[in-house]
């Protein structure tokens, strides 16, 4: 079964609801640590709507598991990955006016860029992640760029409106998984998975981490974070 990184975004979201210091990612981690957390992602956006540099650099000295940092492709990020050396960086793609990360990275389409900022990062010691959508295209460049692993966009499964289409959208990333790990990257995937949905992407042959973040913060608002945490374990394991 997937590890689980626990994206911890929008406890910042609500921090920054109100511009203050509370709640703290950096608790929040600790919390998702102790609930069996095995990773905790956190996307540091352009425009800076919810996680801030203060908590990356923070979560660098304190997170016991793994720190996934998910940012843009851009000079001001690679930069700053450089800096504060998280275990493993995703690259995303971003708009600004989005409401949250909408489809995956055009890897085909920017693959020199792509290939340049893979390498800087992996000279340096840090490997790579593209988030992408499960297309034969996409795979085969981020094949190209030597990047260690792929995270699947899990949206459209997640929004799928009936079970036919659900099904459709989980066998698309199946087949993905298998055709990037056949070419040798190491498969993740995330965005949109809850507690309802993740069962069946954990399932998928060779998925290494899922990173989750939304539902969690949610459920976590009503019971708390380490219970919010412990109950998406067993929620991978098929045992809630
Ligand atoms: C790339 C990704 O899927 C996550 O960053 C997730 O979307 C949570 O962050 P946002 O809500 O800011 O998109
Ligand atoms: N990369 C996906 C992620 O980190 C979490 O996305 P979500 O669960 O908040 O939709």
């Amino acid at each position: 079964m997937p590890t689980l990184g626990v994206n911890i975004d929008h406890i910042a979201t609500i921090r920054q609801a109100r511009r203050t210091v509370e709640p703290d990612p950096v608790a929040a981690a600790v919390l998702a640590e102790l609930g069996g957390a095995d990773g905790i992602t956190v996307h540091l956006r352009e425009d800076r709507r919810h996680i801030q540099d203060r908590d990356v650099r923070l979560l660098r000295q304190t997170v016991r598991t793994h720190l996934n940092l998910e940012m843009a492709a851009t000079d001001e990020m690679v930069a700053i990955a450089l800096d504060i050396q998280p275990d493993y960086v995703t690259l995303v793609p971003e708009k600004r006016e989005e409401v949250t990360t909408e489809g995956g990275l055009d890897i085909v389409s920017q693959l020199d860029r792509m290939n340049e900022v893979v390498d800087k990062l992996q000279s340096a010691d840090i490997p790579v992640s593209l988030f992408i959508d499960a297309e034969n295209a996409q795979i085969e460049a981020s094949v190209k760029t030597k990047a260690k692993f792929i995270e699947l966009h899990t949206g459209r499964y997640a929004e799928a409106h009936n079970e036919a289409s659900r099904q459709n959208e989980l066998k698309i990333l199946s087949q993905g998984a298998k055709q990037a790990l056949a070419s040798g990257l190491r498969v993740n995937a995330g965005h949109g998975l809850t507690y309802w949905n993740v069962y069946p992407v954990a399932g998928i042959p060779g998925m290494e981490e899922l990173n989750i973040g939304h539902t969690i913060v949610s459920r976590a608002a009503l019971v708390g974070l380490e219970r919010a945490v412990r109950e998406m374990k067993q929620a991978i394991h098929g045992e809630l």
